[in-house]
């Protein structure tokens, strides 16, 4: 795919564009890029008062220098704090999260700014979409997840009983500051979850950055360029997908390879520390690859290499790898028919015809994704 011109900057910065009319936007990645929230954001919205919406353990660690940097150059912030986790992407702390905001009289011409990773840029981003029937935000992703995926496209929402990110909206931030120098703080689980959503897009249509990951994956857990290069890769990608089709009515869908199964799976771990989502989507693209082997579409020896290179890693690829119960079968079918690619009861998958040759497969048999699920459980005769 045509990927949208990267600059890079003095001092390490690569800067891309979303191009989606008067809504495009920057992403701008690389170090340091916390102590310059405040400039870069009064660049766009002059003496604005800013909800910063983030989590516990990041506020421990990075909220103070966002607050002094916006304070400098006289942005007013207020600070909105959740629990960390996936279950804050819940109606009950999206209210906290709104009642926080209006407390700190967020108008219209205000901004919301995301402090976090996907929880916080997903719940935040859409409290933004409702707040007062639309109001602006920024996205300063502090996850590796965050920063080569969500914080990135305008997918907002929280999660429901009935499935993973079943009630949002799309809203697109203003701008998305990704602070490399942040991820140091990481815990190491949460790297490997995001290092998932990054091997994704080699997965999707970049057969060789898969092969550059395969190579450099070390270095990018070991920080330095080949970190900063993945993310403005894996960003990239996104942009370029996200500005040819915004609402997911095409090749969007491609950015959800390994979700059919991976949010099922996550569903069905109660959204619980179980199973991260970057986890839950390693475990969904080694199955889509089996599955796409098991139904003649991809040879066997792709399917043993993308869950090679995932182990490898130490992410999870089997069901068999998430700890404690899941629902049977039939359950993880249910929450399989709640994705939101299923239009009128059929089934669409992301498959692929190789490492980098992913595609869009429409009414795939629900019976052949059953007993595939059901070999999976047993132990699996695929590869
Ligand atoms: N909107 C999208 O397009 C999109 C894309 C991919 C994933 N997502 C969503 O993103 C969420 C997962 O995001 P995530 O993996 O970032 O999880 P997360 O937001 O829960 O963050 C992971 C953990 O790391 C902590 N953390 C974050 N940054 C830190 C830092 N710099 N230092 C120390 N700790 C830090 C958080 O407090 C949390 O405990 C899921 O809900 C997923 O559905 C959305
Ligand atoms: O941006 C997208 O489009 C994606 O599919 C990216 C995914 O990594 C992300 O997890 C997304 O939230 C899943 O979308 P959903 O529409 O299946 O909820
Ligand atoms: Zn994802």
């Amino acid at each position: 795919m045509p990927l949208p011109a990267a600059t890079t900057l003095p001092s390490d910065v690569t800067q891309l564009r979303v191009g989606l009319g008067d809504r495009s936007y920057d992403i701008v990645i690389g170090p340091g890029l916390l102590a310059q929230a405040g400039a870069r954001i009064a660049a766009l919205r002059p003496g604005a008062r800013v909800g910063i919406v983030t989590d516990r353990n990041v506020a421990e660690r990075h909220l103070s220098t966002v607050e002094e940097s916006l304070r400098a150059a006289g942005l007013v912030p207020t600070p909105v704090i959740v629990e960390p986790g996936e279950k804050s992407k819940s109606f009950a702390v999206l209210e906290q999260v709104l009642d926080g905001l209006l407390a700190a009289r967020i108008e219209r011409r205000d901004l919301v700014l995301a402090l976090g990773g996907g929880v916080v840029g997903d719940l935040a981003g859409f409290a933004a979409a409702a707040l007062r029937r639309g109001v602006d935000f920024v996205q300063v992703p502090t996850s590796l997840l965050a920063q080569v995926d969500s914080s990135v496209g305008g997918k907002t929402g929280i999660n429901s009983r009935h499935g993973k990110n079943l009630i949002g909206a799309f809203h697109q931030p203003i701008l998305v500051l990704a602070d490399t120098g942040v991820l140091d703080t990481l815990p190491l689980r949460e790297f490997r979850s995001g290092y998932a959503e990054v091997a994704k897009y080699g997965l999707i249509d970049n057969a060789p950055f898969f092969t550059w990951l395969e190579r450099k994956w070390q270095d990018v857990f070991g920080g330095g360029p080949a970190r900063i290069e993945a993310i403005a890769t894996s960003c990239a990608s996104k942009a370029a997908v996200v500005s040819r089709d915004e609402k997911e009515t095409g090749d969007r869908a491609l950015l959800n390879l390994g979700h059919t199964f991976g949010h099922a799976l996550e569903a069905g771990a109660g959204f619980s520390q179980r199973l991260l989502h970057g986890e839950a989507v390693a475990i969904g693209m080694a199955q889509a690859f089996r599955f796409s082997a098991a139904q003649g579409l991809c040879a066997a020896t792709d399917a043993e290499r993308v869950a090679a290179h995932l182990k490898a890693v130490g992410l999870p690829t089997r069901i068999a790898d998430i700890p404690g119960e899941l629902p049977d079968t039939d359950g993880l079918m249910d929450l399989i028919a709640q994705d939101k690619k299923v239009s009128r009861g059929a089934l669409t998958f992301i498959l692929a015809r190789g490492i980098g040759q992913s595609f869009i497969a429409r009414d795939v048999d629900p019976a052949a994704v059953r007993s595939f699920l059901e070999a999976e459980r047993a132990g699996g005769a695929h590869p």
